[in-house]
């Protein structure tokens, strides 16, 4: 069995006493500085690698290039023997290919042939271009000066062996596949993949497909955060619907302890007679009911169920949404090894008009058309359509503003969050 971190502390999302509305940062700072990896680690082939969060920082086991080479195709030579003015040289026997390098070495005031990603023959460190260049009766003719190191890479000047080339925390991406193999990995150390169980909760939730008698609604939430924690990188594990029964749910998430590593569940999450999810944990004595300065998604019951983290969003689908994004998937990044994971927002012009109270933080279903944010002519937190319309999000901090056409508002695109 391979070795797993220790277990989170059961009050690991304790709020301080007297704590009421949390503002956004206050709670992703308590995130941040109280969740560990929970997950084991392993090696997988490179080809594995993708979307894996890497266990440990990869040096280089060889330099990228391996040794000095020539950029393009042309003529090699010494660049200290040629000045300004036409420059004739004599061509060696021969040529220096990728894969397949000159033997020999090329005496001072002689060049030879060489192609792109060939190494540089004993004696030549500059190349001169083909189109730059004729040539006839054993001799390259080209106009000098030409500066000396032109067109040749130097060994190791991407990577040097030895250097970190990737740090732990990472969430491999294509390009550090490349990299890995670029500098002799063929296995990589990564965290094993965070199981996230989902749940949805309610009387009036039925499963797509069924009979929705009147009162009752499809359950939307549960395909929706079961596919965001799959392109998160994580193994999504479908814990199903239960009714707003407390034994039942029980024992749902008794049956998932063991077989994940968190679970999302969806409603029931505010102090309602029927909010089961924040019942059943308060009865642990390990709930936290946060309710954040943030719109849509209040409340959000956080809770330890036998040691696994239990994130409580909202029903309203936009609800539960946004808190997936801007709590959970920072939290569970956490767990699964990753680094703290803020998105990255940039200042566009704003299409909209909107007057914002002050004291929370907002984020409204967004996208950018001609340069400039939209926003959905809806702030409904159960207008599913919205979110599927939508591209990002416009983040508004907790402070009042007056929005207009052309003023700058910070647009968050929905890849920024890992979707
Ligand atoms: N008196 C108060 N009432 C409410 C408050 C409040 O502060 N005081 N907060 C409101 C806010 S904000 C939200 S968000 C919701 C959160 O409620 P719960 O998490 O307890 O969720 P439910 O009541 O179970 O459901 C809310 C809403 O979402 C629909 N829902 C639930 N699950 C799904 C699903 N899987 N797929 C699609 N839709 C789902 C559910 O039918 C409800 O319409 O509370 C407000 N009330
Ligand atoms: O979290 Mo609620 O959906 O803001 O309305």
């Amino acid at each position: 069995m391979p070795l797993k971190p220790p277990p989170l502390r059961n009050d690991c999302f304790a709020l301080p006493p007297g704590v009421d509305w949390t503002p956004v940062d206050t709670a992703l700072t308590m995130l941040q500085r109280r969740l560990a990896p929970v997950v084991a680690r392993e090696h997988v082939p490179l080809d594995a690698g993708l979307g894996r969060v890497l266990a440990e920082d990869l040096l280089a086991y060889r330099s990228n290039p391996p040794e000095a080479n020539t950029a393009v195709d042309g003529y090699g030579f010494a660049g200290g023997s040629v000045g300004a003015g036409d420059v004739v040289l004599p061509l060696v026997e021969g040529r220096s290919a990728a894969g397949a390098p000159f033997a020999g070495r090329v005496p001072e005031g002689s060049a030879v042939r060489v192609l792109t990603g060939a190494a540089l023959p004993e004696g030549v460190d500059t190349v001169v271009l083909d189109e730059d260049c004729a040539t006839g009766d054993g001799q390259v003719a080209f106009r000098g000066p030409v500066k000396r190191g032109a067109n040749t890479r130097k060994a190791g000047e991407d990577v040097a062996e030895g250097a970190l080339a990737l740090s732990a925390g990472r969430v491999l991406t294509p390009a550090d596949l490349a990299l890995a193999a670029a500098v002799g990995h063929s296995a990589l150390p990564v965290f094993s993949r965070l199981r996230i169980g989902v749940l949805s909760t309610g009387d009036e939730i039925v499963e797509p497909g069924n009979r929705a008698a009147p009162g009752q609604i499809f359950d939307a939430n549960r395909p929706m955060l079961l596919s965001m924690a799959t392109r998160f990188g994580y193994e999504a594990i479908d814990l199903g619907h239960v009714r707003d029964n407390r034994d039942v749910l029980r024992a749902r998430l008794d049956g998932a302890v063991g077989a994940v590593d968190a679970i999302l569940t969806s409603g029931g999450a505010s102090a309602g007679d029927e909010d089961h999810v924040s019942a059943l944990l308060r009865d642990t004595g390990a709930l936290a009911e946060w309710r954040i300065a943030l719109k849509p998604g209040r409340p959000l019951a956080l809770g330890m169920w036998q040691g696994v983290p239990v994130f409580g969003l909202p029903g309203n689908p936009v609800a539960a949404f946004v808190c997936t994004l801007v709590f959970a998937r920072p939290a569970m990044g956490l767990l699964a090894g990753t680094g703290w994971q803020a998105p990255v927002g940039f200042d566009v012009p704003s299409a909209f008009t909107k007057r914002k109270k002050p004291g929370r933080r907002e984020y409204l279903r967004a996208r950018i058309r001609e340069g400039r944010a939209e926003v959905f002519a809806s702030e409904g937190s159960g207008r599913v359509s919205g979110l599927s319309w939508a591209e990002g999000f416009v983040e508004l901090d907790d402070g009042a503003r007056d929005i207009a056409p052309g003023d700058i508002v910070r647009f968050i695109p929905f890849g920024s969050f890992g979707l």
